[in-house]
């Protein structure tokens, strides 16, 4: 008992100083990728882009759009909505889109980001939306603290969310064995007898732990990231995992960086090409690709 004085108020600064860092990575992303004047902004789930929320809310209030024209957040599942009318912004749903309409930005998230901008996303059960919108984004940003900064993925996070049709989970849990992952589980809600946790789009989620995920240049130096002995690198894996009947969606988000420019049109890429960690010592780290190629 004689711990419990000290204890409680080092666990209450390590959460304020992760609470700090989400934050002040949220401000200075809003800063440099949101401007008054965009007409469709992509809004992730989790508890990083909520500060993100707050970050645009002020920046509205203090430069108001130009033109006096409304800017519509998408939201990528309910939480994301609720967070959105919550600050008395407008949302609008990614079906509403008219066809031929991008998003300026979309910001979001992520549970571990890789030296090559490689995310895992789907901690908070919200995978599938939020690739949608990040695909459908000019530019596709990422706001973390930094425990999530790593140079692999699957390092300190332990495993890759995968959205599963519920019919399909025992065969889905069957083939991510033989693809080397070490127990895979469906996520329960911590309250067992609730059952598993479900989705905005009513699926289940499977967390699947493989060994730390080789990037681009591993390969390039000539690591095998086929699956031999479990090792694998992020797109083969991504691609593999995605094949597998009943999978909805992968929470890899890997390949292209998401932007478009004038020359080579949208990319519609998964990775972003940004990522603003808030770091302990107060700071915020950006990994980022060239500005010059979507700017
Ligand atoms: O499923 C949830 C989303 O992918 C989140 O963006 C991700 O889990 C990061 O969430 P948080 O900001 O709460 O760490």
């Amino acid at each position: 008992m004689a711990s419990l004085p000290t204890a409680v108020p080092a666990a209450n600064h390590a959460l304020d100083q992760i609470e700090g860092a989400k934050k002040k990575a949220a401000y200075r992303a809003i800063e440099e990728h949101f401007d008054s004047s965009f007409r469709y902004v992509g809004i992730g789930s989790g508890s990083t882009i909520i500060y993100g929320v707050e970050a645009i809310k002020e920046h509205l209030e203090k430069h108001p759009s130009p033109s006096g024209q409304h800017t519509f957040f998408v939201p990528t599942g309910y939480q994301s909505r609720k967070a959105i009318e919550s600050a008395g912004l407008m949302p609008i749903a990614f079906d509403s889109l008219p066809g031929d309409v991008l998003l300026d930005v979309a910001f979001d998230g992520a549970d571990e980001v890789d030296d090559e901008l490689n995310c895992i996303k789907g901690g908070g059960a919200c995978l599938f939306q939020e690739k949608l919108v990040a695909t459908r984004a000019k530019k596709f940003v990422c706001i973390a603290d930094y425990r999530k900064k790593q140079e692999r993925l699957v390092t300190k996070w332990p495993s890759i969310p995968i959205e599963v049709a519920p019919i399909a989970q025992g065969s889905v849990l069957r083939e991510l064995i033989a693809l080397g992952s070490v127990k895979p589980l469906l996520r329960e809600h911590s309250l067992a007898k609730t059952g598993p946790v479900q989705t905005d789009q009513g699926f289940y989620i499977i967390d699947a732990p493989f060994k730390p995920l080789l990037t681009e240049a591993d390969v390039a130096a000539g690591k095998d990231g086929s699956g031999k002995d479990g090792v694998w690198d992020v797109s083969t894996l991504a691609e593999r995992i995605k094949m597998i009947g009943g999978v909805l969606e992968v929470g890899l988000f890997f390949g292209k960086n998401g932007y478009q420019t004038q020359a080579e049109g949208l990319q519609g890429g998964q990775k972003p090409v940004a990522v603003y960690f808030g770091m302990e010592d107060g700071s915020v780290s950006v990994r980022a690709v060239d500005p010059a190629r979507y700017q």
